[in-house]
């Protein structure tokens, strides 16, 4: 019994990637999330079992990192969802349809010291304030602030060399990268300040000075756990009253791709979450003793 087909189609879900355009040190990055989906004359593929004239889906994925560096200047998520969706149906003379869906991550450019920073980057809306607080019979109170899911990205100034290699290390040395992370920060209260508010915009102005540094010149980062260890030693350089801080960083990668048939230029890369590094530190003042995580 033959059945009708009055829908087919296939494509690549949740193709991430990172695009920079560097503009001399002014540089431009977006994060894209991106489904393919191709309508095609493959009712075969399905009912015969020919594969004959399929775009795979692998190929349209890599396709999504070819468009991405094709696309010379910046631009917006509109029209590289317009070029992908144009060279599938233009390439393909089996594909009658091409949906193309792209989300876009809130990456924002960050200010330093009110100066637009020229390659660091803040994800919008996702960061919290945290607070824990004890108080006990004796009249003991500790309050340990915080902060979590603060996303911050730097498309340059960071690298990472001189590690141990063995037969288990693949890693290439590199002396410029994009480094971003997720911090989780907590410090420790010793004596209380006057003001909260003041107190926790101290603390995260020293964690962004730290990741970033100035805004027209940045500051190289040689590991995560040279940049997390400054950013401990900025809060309680500047915030007195903190005793000992807690900071998680994940490593969160943004691997180079060579997009088929072209070479990596500094400008495409695969955006992932999962697996990532993970560094944490309990930064101390001497002779104070670390606070737990929570
Ligand atoms: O800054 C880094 N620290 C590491 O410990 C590490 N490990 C790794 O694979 N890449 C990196 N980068």
């Amino acid at each position: 019994m033959a059945y009708a087909l009055p829908l087919h189609q296939h494509g690549k879900s949740k193709v991430r990637l990172g695009r920079v355009w560097r503009d001399g040190n002014i540089h431009h990055m977006v994060e894209w999330n991106v489904d393919t989906m191709i309508e095609s004359d493959m009712e075969h593929a399905f009912v015969k079992g020919e594969n004959t004239g399929m775009t795979a889906t692998d190929t349209q994925k890599n396709t999504v990192y070819v468009v991405a560096q094709r696309m010379s200047q910046k631009c917006t998520v509109e029209q590289f969802a317009i070029a992908l969706a144009q060279h599938f149906v233009r390439t393909y003379p089996l594909v009658s349809k091409a949906k193309i869906y792209v989300e876009q991550k809130p990456w924002n450019r960050m200010q330093i010291g009110g100066l637009p920073h020229d390659h660091g980057y803040a994800l919008a809306g996702t960061e919290m304030r945290t607070v824990y607080v004890t108080y006990d019979k004796a009249g003991k109170l500790d309050v340990t602030a915080g902060l979590k899911e603060l996303s911050l990205l730097k498309t340059t100034q960071s690298g990472y060399e001189g590690f141990l290699r063995d037969e288990y290390t693949v890693l290439p040395e590199v002396n410029d990268r994009i480094m971003a992370s997720t911090v989780t920060c907590t410090w420790k209260y010793t004596t209380q300040p006057s003001c909260y508010d003041a107190a926790f915009s101290a603390a995260k102005s020293g964690l962004l000075d730290a990741f970033l540094g100035p805004a027209k010149s940045g500051v190289y980062s040689p590991s995560v756990q040279y940049t997390l260890y400054n950013m401990a030693k900025n809060l309680l350089d500047r915030v007195p009253q903190a005793e000992s801080v807690f900071l998680n960083m994940p490593n969160l990668h943004f691997i180079p791709v060579n997009p088929v048939g072209s070479k990596f230029n500094n400008d495409v890369y695969v955006a992932t979450s999962e697996p990532h590094g993970n560094i944490e530190a309990v930064v101390t003042r001497r002779g104070m003793m670390p606070h737990a995580k929570l």
